[in-house]
C-alpha cells in the first residue's frame, strides 16, 4: 500500500477549465499527487475574459477545508483566488502544512478577482503564516503598495517582511526569457532565468506553476529546485499548448502532456 501527497487547492473555478481549480488539479495528477479541493468562488470565465463571479461564504469554504482536513493526510495547501477577506480568514487558519499562496488579484483579460479588503486580508493575516507567495509584479505592487516601476528585489523584500518566502514571477510573452526572483526564507536571493515559450495559449500560467511548485515542496524538496522543476514543467506545457487552437482568446496552458524526469 502507498499514500500518495495530498495536495488542497482552495481556489475559484475556471469555467473555461484553463486556471483556477482546473489549473491546479490537472498539475497535481500530472505530477502525482492527489488533488483535494475547496472551492472559494465561482467564475463563469473563457480564453477571452471573466464573465460573472460568485463567491462563496467562508462557512462554506471553512466546511469543504474542515471535510478535506479532517480525513486526509494533506502534506501541501495552495491557494488561489479567495474572493473575500473572510475567506482570507479560513487559509490564515490552517497550520502545521506548508501552505504555497498564489495571490490571484487580477486575471490577464484585467478583470479583478480580488478587492481591497482581500489585498488587506492577505497582508495581516494570510502572508505572517504562508511558506511561500508566487506573485507577479502587478500582485507585488498591489500587495505592497510600493511605486510599479519599483525594483523586483526591493518588491520581493517588502512580501518577506511579511512572513513568507517569495518567488516573484516574471513571465513576459515578449520577452527572450522569463526571470523569477526567488527570495528564500534566510533572505538569500536567487533570480532563475529561463528562455520564453512564444505562444498566446498561456492562460492559467500562474496558477499552473504555483500548483506545481507546491507539489515539489510537499515532497520535500528545496525551494530553489522547486521552483527550477516548476518552472520547466510550465515551460513544458506551453510547449504543448504552443500548437493549439483553441478559444478566441488567450487558449488554455496545456496540462495534458506526459512530464519528463526534469519537469518531475
Ligand atoms: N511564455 C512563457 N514561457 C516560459 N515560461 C513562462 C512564460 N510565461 C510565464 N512563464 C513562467 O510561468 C511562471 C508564472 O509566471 P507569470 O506569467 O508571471 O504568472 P501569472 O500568470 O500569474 O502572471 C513563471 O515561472 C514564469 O517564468
Ligand atoms: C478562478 C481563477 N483563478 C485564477 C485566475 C488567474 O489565473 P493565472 O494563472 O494567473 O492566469 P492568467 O489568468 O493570468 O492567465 C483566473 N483567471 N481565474
Amino acid at each position: 500500500m502507498t499514500t500518495p501527497l495530498v495536495a488542497l487547492s482552495i481556489a475559484g473555478t475556471d469555467s473555461g477549465g484553463a486556471a483556477g481549480l482546473a489549473a491546479d488539479l490537472a498539475t497535481f495528477a500530472a505530477l502525482g499527487a492527489h488533488g483535494a479541493c475547496a472551492v472559494t468562488a465561482v467564475t463563469a470565465q473563457d480564453t477571452t475574459g471573466v464573465g460573472r463571479i460568485v463567491p462563496l461564504a467562508a462557512a462554506d469554504v471553512q466546511a469543504q477545508v474542515d471535510a478535506v482536513l479532517g480525513d486526509l493526510p494533506v502534506g501541501v495547501v495552495k491557494t488561489g483566488m479567495l474572493g473575500s477577506d473572510e475567506v482570507a480568514a479560513v487559509v490564515a487558519g490552517i497550520s502545521g502544512i506548508p501552505v504555497v499562496v498564489d495571490p490571484v488579484l487580477t486575471a490577464t483579460s484585467g478583470a479583478q478577482l480580488g478587492s481591497d479588503e482581500v489585498v488587506a486580508a492577505y497582508r495581516e493575516v494570510v502572508l505572517p503564516g504562508a511558506t511561500v507567495i508566487t506573485p507577479n509584479r502587478d500582485e507585488a505592487v498591489r500587495l505592497t503598495g510600493l511605486d510599479p516601476r519599483t525594483p523586483a528585489l526591493e518588491l520581493a523584500a517588502a512580501l518577506h517582511e511579511l512572513g513568507p518566502a517569495v518567488v516573484l514571477t516574471g513571465g513576459d510573452p515578449r520577452a527572450a526569457t522569463c526571470g523569477d526572483t526567488v527570495m528564500e526564507g534566510s533572505g538569500a536571493v536567487t533570480v532563475l532565468e529561463h528562455d520564453t515559450i512564444r505562444t498566446c495559449n498561456d492562460h492559467g500560467t500562474g496558477c499552473t506553476f504555483s500548483a506545481a511548485l507546491a507539489v515539489h515542496l510537499g515532497n520535500g524538496t528545496d525551494l530553489l529546485t522547486a521552483v527550477h522543476r516548476a518552472q520547466a514543467f510550465v515551460s513544458a506545457a506551453l510547449t504543448t499548448s504552443s500548437t493549439w487552437e483553441l478559444g478566441r482568446g488567450r487558449g488554455p496552458v496545456a496540462h495534458i502532456f506526459v512530464p519528463t524526469t526534469q519537469e518531475n
